[in-house]
């Protein structure tokens, strides 16, 4: 459906700028067992066009005027209801905008007492007698209009009660229930008060709005008069009388006029911090909903109000707002959402029950309620046409699209003085607020149902039921306020019935005076028709201007500016979402800051951890080039040490330059000493660590056992010539260090030295062997499985073996000795005993044996041969013994050698190699020994 935003008004409107096209809706909801039959002329807006658009329809169900008699009859009776009253305190002066806005109620009261002629002054001022205030449960007014006095523009003044009258300092008058009390003006001195509560007067605004008719009658003649200067209304007819109110809208008035004269400083008020209630009341069909809501091309109330508001937004700029909105209906005596039942498609959602409930700070409210946060005219207006949408219509007798239900517009208001950087001091003091937290003031818009009388179907009764119920006591609550008023008041209203009906609830606060309030009446007066329906159409009209009048009488308000709420505790607190978004603002932007805080402290932390990291890494780098630099140099040392052994080495056999004997020449000396080349030797063999050390250890050990051997075989003489040889060999350039050649030339002799050693160890051990074999008994058994020359283990272990052995062998030869000594003794023996028979020769043994050839004791000679010759034989024998067992094996020129197996086993040779053991005559009393075949 399309949505319009009220058009920029022209002359009246409180701004320059532009507004949005009117959103009010064009068309309502209508019930669906009700037909909704649309006017011809109603525009495509959806709002209900003005009755001048389709005067047939709406002039067809107003009663007929009364006639002429009936006007003088009324008229008979004179009602007199003076009513001057200060409307809403002045705007701030200096605000631009009061030139361009149509009198304000007050200013306008100034106007209306310059322009009221002397005699209606008059006439209030007679007007002191009681007077009933006429009554909206009996509908019948009593006639109890005191006075009336027949102006001399043919218009009747109607004056108020004594009680209910003040006189203004203008010289108009208000009433003197209505108070205002500013916490700002309070402050001043009493004279100021006196002031202050003059201008203050007038926090209840009622107005009456006069709907046109078919003829377009401004009804200043006839049964009835209009007169909007003086805000009067008289009706001729029965009970007549004159009706005085804060305003009195004829049929030519518009809705901007309505608004800025009726609601104009109310809203302002309210974006002051003041709570205010605008209502329309009336009968059906006489224009609530076209005043409040207005058209396209004639916006009412709630838009204009809307359009006030953001210009006061814009106009205020040091202060902050925040609006939330609500928007509920009483539909027969039950609340609903009007924001959450409209949906998209129109289709009403299920909601949960709307009950109303009393705080002492918010008053009474209803819950749960959808409220929706808005921020542009546009936005606003949107979502009360949304609400229109799903407010309860339907066709009427009197309204084609008569309105079935209460709506209540709440506008809340959330205002807050900005910080002192973005406003200024001339702007607070302008506005009258001090520097504070938050304030909230509620702005409540309500279009009531009609009341009405007559109801075809029984659901149109019975909606009608419902509202006139609600009406009535709306009505009763207004009488029994001026009545408690007269009493002395009863400031709690808990004599009043406003639980009676969800209206009167909710419009508790404002009816006792709580905020300010305007009441904007409405009414029918060319009703044509029947004259059953005309009459009856008179009296709901008149009761209508009763209830404005009693309600203008009866209402108490001492509407106070509304508490700034300070922090976000509490009830109150808790619902101040400008406090709550600022709170929760300052708590993101400290969240926001101290993650800054902790980001700027990470990264500091990280580039100071980066930076010992890299000085880390620095250092460790610098260390590691200082110990490589030290271990190139470790090895440099060690390269230069050992170079400078090597040179050493190679100059082991002489002294240095110096002048001091080399090692090698030490090693020399001490080789020469006689046995050494030979233990030096052995060591060198049995050490394996020597046998495993450097080359040049090696070179040293040959050198030094090479030397040894050689000085063994050398005279001293001979080794000092080497000594000299090595001193010669100094050096090439003299400095002491000798040449390559040189070295090569000491390492040659190194190595020829060894391998002399080698062969010369190698001989030895085949001697040992032999010397082992041939001392060989029936025994001797090699366990040896053979001989690793060049292994120490072997080496040593076979040398063990072979000591073993040879031991062996002595003791057996020792046996043989002894056996041979035995055989000699007794031979001696036996000599002894010959030659004590014969002389003996003094000569040697050698003598005597050459004797026995030469001697004449030859013979004896003989015997002893043939003695030695029978030892010799015995031995042959036991070597034969031997052979035969196999042990040895006797060669071809009768030496005898070990078998060739157990030669085998204990040597691993061939037995060629091994040399044979000669047997040799052997003197007597001497051991025969081997012979080295080898050598
Ligand atoms: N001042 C006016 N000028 C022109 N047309 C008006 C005026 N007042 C009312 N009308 C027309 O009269 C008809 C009824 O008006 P409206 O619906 O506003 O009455 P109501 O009081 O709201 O009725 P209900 O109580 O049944 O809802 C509408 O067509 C409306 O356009």
């Amino acid at each position: 459906m399309a949505t319009a935003l009220p058009r920029p008004r022209p002359s009246m409107g409180p701004s320059d700028t532009s507004l949005p096209t009117l959103s009010v809706p064009k068309s309502r909801k209508s019930m669906a067992s009700i037909p909704s039959p649309k006017s011809p002329a109603a525009p495509r807006s959806g709002l209900r066009a003005p009755s001048t658009a389709s005067p047939a329809s709406s002039n067809s169900s107003i009663p007929p005027i009364p006639k002429a008699g009936q006007l003088a009859a009324a008229s008979s009776k004179t009602v007199r209801k003076a009513v001057s009253i200060n409307s809403f305190p002045k705007p701030p002066k200096g605000d631009g905008r009061n030139s361009s806005m149509p009198s304000s109620p007050l200013a306008g009261d100034r106007a209306r007492a310059a322009r009221k002629p002397k005699p209606v002054r008059d006439s209030v001022a007679s007007s002191n007698s009681p007077t009933p205030t006429p009554s909206l449960l009996n509908g019948s007014a009593e006639g109890k209009f005191i006075s009336s006095t027949r102006m001399s523009d043919g218009h009747i003044s109607v004056s108020s009660p004594p009680q209910s009258r003040s006189s203004s300092a203008q010289g108009s008058y208000s009433t003197s229930a209505t108070t205002y009390e500013d916490s700002a003006d309070a402050s001043g001195s009493a004279s100021e008060k006196r002031s202050s509560a003059t201008e203050a007067k007038g926090n209840v605004i009622v107005s009456v709005r006069v709907r046109p008719d078919s003829s377009n009658n401004d009804h200043t003649d006839g049964e009835w008069m209009v007169d909007g200067r003086r805000s009067l209304i008289g009706y001729r007819g029965k009970e007549g009388g004159d009706y005085y109110y804060d305003n009195v809208f004829t049929t030519h008035d518009n809705n901007a006029r309505v608004y800025d004269h009726m609601a104009k400083r109310l809203v302002r008020r309210v974006m002051e911090g003041y709570h205010g209630t605008v209502f329309a009341y009336g009968q059906t069909g006489t224009g609530k909903t076209f005043s409040m809501q207005g058209t396209a091309s004639s916006p009412g109330v709630i838009p204009l109000a809307i359009t006030d508001i953001f210009s006061y937004i814009r106009e205020t700029p040091s202060r902050e707002f925040l609006l939330r909105v609500s928007y509920l209906e009483i539909y027969n005596e039950k609340i609903h959402d009007l924001l959450s039942m409209a949906s998209a498609n129109g289709a009403a959602a299920p909601q949960e029950e709307i009950k109303l409930r009393e705080d002492s700070k918010r008053g009474v409210y209803a819950t749960p309620l959808k409220e929706e946060i808005v921020q542009s005219p546009t936005q606003l207006l949107r979502v009360i046409a949304r609400g229109d949408q799903a407010r309860r219509t339907a066709s009427t007798q009197f309204n084609s699209r008569s309105s079935r239900s209460h709506a209540v517009v709440q506008i809340i208001v959330e205002s807050r003085e900005r910080m002192p950087a973005g406003g200024n001091a001339g702007d607070s003091k302008r506005s009258g607020m001090v520097p504070g937290g938050v304030r909230v003031s509620t702005l409540s818009l309500i279009d009531l149902a009609g009341s009405e009388k007559a109801a075809e179907s029984k659901e149109r009764r019975q909606e009608g039921a419902h509202i006139n119920k609600s009406l009535l006591t709306l009505g009763t609550v207004i009488a029994k306020l001026s009545e408690w008023k007269d009493k002395g008041g009863d400031k709690d209203g808990k004599h009043l019935p406003y639980r009676d009906s969800k209206l009167t609830r909710l419009l508790q606060g404002a009816l006792s005076g709580n905020s300010l309030v305007s009441i904007l009446c409405t009414a029918a007066l060319g009703v044509t028709g029947t004259a059953a329906t005309s009459a009856n159409h008179t009296i709901e009209t008149l009761n209508t201007l009763k209830f404005a009048s009693r309600a203008k009488n009866s209402i108490v308000s001492h509407a106070k500016r509304a508490e700034e709420a300070l922090g976000a505790g509490g009830d109150g607190g808790a619902r101040v979402l400008l406090e709550r978004y600022r709170m929760e603002i300052q708590e993101l932007k400290q969240q926001l800051e101290s993650q800054a805080n902790k980001k700027n402290d990470e990264e500091i932390k990280e580039l100071v951890e980066e930076d010992r990291v890299q000085t880390q890494q620095m250092a460790e780098r610098h260390e590691e080039q200082i110990l490589e630099m030290q271990l190139a140099r470790t090895a440099l040392k060690e390269r230069i040490d050992h170079l400078n052994r090597l040179i050493l080495s190679s100059k082991s056999a002489g002294v240095n330059s110096n002048g001091t004997m080399s090692a090698l020449a030490r090693y020399s000396q001490i080789s020469l000493v006689p046995g050494s080349a030979r233990s030096s030797v052995a060591m060198s063999i049995r050490s394996p660590l020597e046998r495993t050390a450097s080359v040049a250890s090696n070179s040293t050990i040959g050198r030094r056992s090479s030397y040894g051997a050689n000085m063994n075989r050398m005279s001293g003489e001979a080794a000092a010539e080497i000594v000299d040889a090595d001193e010669d060999s100094i050096g090439e350039n003299g400095d002491g260090l000798a040449s390559l050649t040189a070295q090569n030339r000491a390492l040659q002799a190194d190595l020829a030295d060894k391998n002399r050693y080698i062969s010369t160890l190698e001989k030895r051990l085949l001697q040992a062997r032999r010397a082992s074999s041939s001392r060989t008994s029936s025994g001797f058994s090699v366990t040896t499985k053979g001989i690793m020359v060049g292994e120490d283990h072997s080496v040593a272990a076979l040398l063990k073996e072979k000591d073993a052995e040879i031991a062996d062998l002595r003791a057996r030869l020792d046996d043989k000795d002894r056996m041979l000594a035995a055989l000699r003794s007794a031979a001696r023996s036996r000599d002894n005993a010959d030659a004590m028979t014969e002389p003996r020769s003094p000569q040697s043994q050698d003598g005597i044996r050459n004797s026995l050839h030469w001697s004449p004791l030859r013979k004896e000679s003989k015997r002893r041969t043939k003695s030695i010759d029978e030892m010799n034989n015995m031995l042959e024998e036991m070597i034969q013994d031997r052979v035969e067992t196999g042990q040895i094996v006797r060669g071809v020129r009768g030496s005898v050698r070990l078998a060739p197996i157990r030669r085998l086993e204990s040597l691993g040779e061939p037995p060629s190699e091994l040399p044979p053991l000669r047997r040799v005559a052997t003197p007597v009393g001497e051991r025969s020994a081997p012979v080295e075949a080898a050598s």
